[in-house]
């Protein structure tokens, strides 16, 4: 597992367009490599700002989308174009606008499809899917994805695991149902911490002055248990995208040195 590296952009904005340059040589880069990309979004304003720049960004047109596999971090429990959930969100911020392959956007089911209200049936139904995607070099039942993309809580929760909840105490599961989730809404769908930890490289991107207690705990040694975001780790990489004010409280440590 790889140690946390620390990029401060002035603002958010910057931010999510830098991530979003970042992505797509990533991607370009994996797909002259192997053919392919494989990339977990995630929700949340940070989240939703990185795909609707990559949407504005002419290098989108690098990438070929037809062959991304694209996996959501976590999804909010919801019926399917409702506004919140993280999909509808991201198809609006990118994906309806690129050549995706239909076969390859692995959403989690809504709450109006297949499996009706029964989440952890949804999460059961992810985790065969991640299952059926690993290959043997992978070394688990999760895929060893590219970029795994987090957005991070105020309490320190990463996708939809929450300080010292079930899925974050989760050994078995590599894709778990969150319910009485205290950020609204109640019920979700969630990686946990060791499938995030299947990535090659994991970027955890956030942006504000309220965010950045959280980020300075899980770079200054707080629990997974206690702070979920501390434990997202990639294989490669572990990034920790900022703007200035999420970086305020960040340990010196972590601090670049003055030129
Ligand atoms: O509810 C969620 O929130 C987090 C963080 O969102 P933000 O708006 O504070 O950036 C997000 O990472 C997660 O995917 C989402 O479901």
């Amino acid at each position: 597992m790889s140690n946390p590296q620390v990029v401060v952009h002035r603002d958010g904005d910057l931010l999510a367009a830098a991530a979003a340059a970042r992505l797509v040589t990533r991607i370009v880069d994996a797909q002259a490599a192997r053919g392919s990309a494989s990339v977990v979004l995630t929700g949340g304003r940070t989240g939703t700002a990185v795909l609707e720049h990559l949407n504005r960004n002419a290098a989108r047109d690098a990438v070929d989308w037809s062959r991304v596999d694209l996996f959501w971090g976590d999804e909010r429990f919801l019926p399917s174009g409702h506004a919140e959930r993280n999909e509808t969100q991201a198809r609006a911020a990118l994906l309806d606008h690129v050549s995706v392959d239909p076969s390859r956007v692995h959403v989690m089911e809504p709450s109006d499809g297949k499996f009706g209200d029964d989440p952890e049936a949804a999460a059961a139904e992810y985790a065969s899917l991640l299952a059926s995607l690993a290959r043997p070099e992978d070394h688990g039942d999760v895929p060893s994805f590219d970029v795994c993309m987090l957005g991070v809580g105020e309490e320190g929760h990463v996708a939809s695991v929450f300080p010292d909840s079930p899925a974050v105490h989760e050994k078995e599961r590599s894709v778990v149902a969150v319910r009485n989730c205290p950020k609204p809404p109640p019920t979700r769908v969630s990686l946990t911490l060791a499938s995030v930890r299947s990535a090659q490289e994991v970027w955890l991107m956030t942006t504000g002055e309220a965010k950045a207690a959280a980020v300075a705990m899980a770079l200054d040694g707080a629990g997974e248990v206690q702070l979920p975001a501390a434990g997202a780790r990639g294989r490669r990489r572990t990034l920790w995208l900022l703007d200035s004010a999420a970086a305020s409280a960040v340990p010196a440590l972590f601090k670049p040195p003055l030129a």
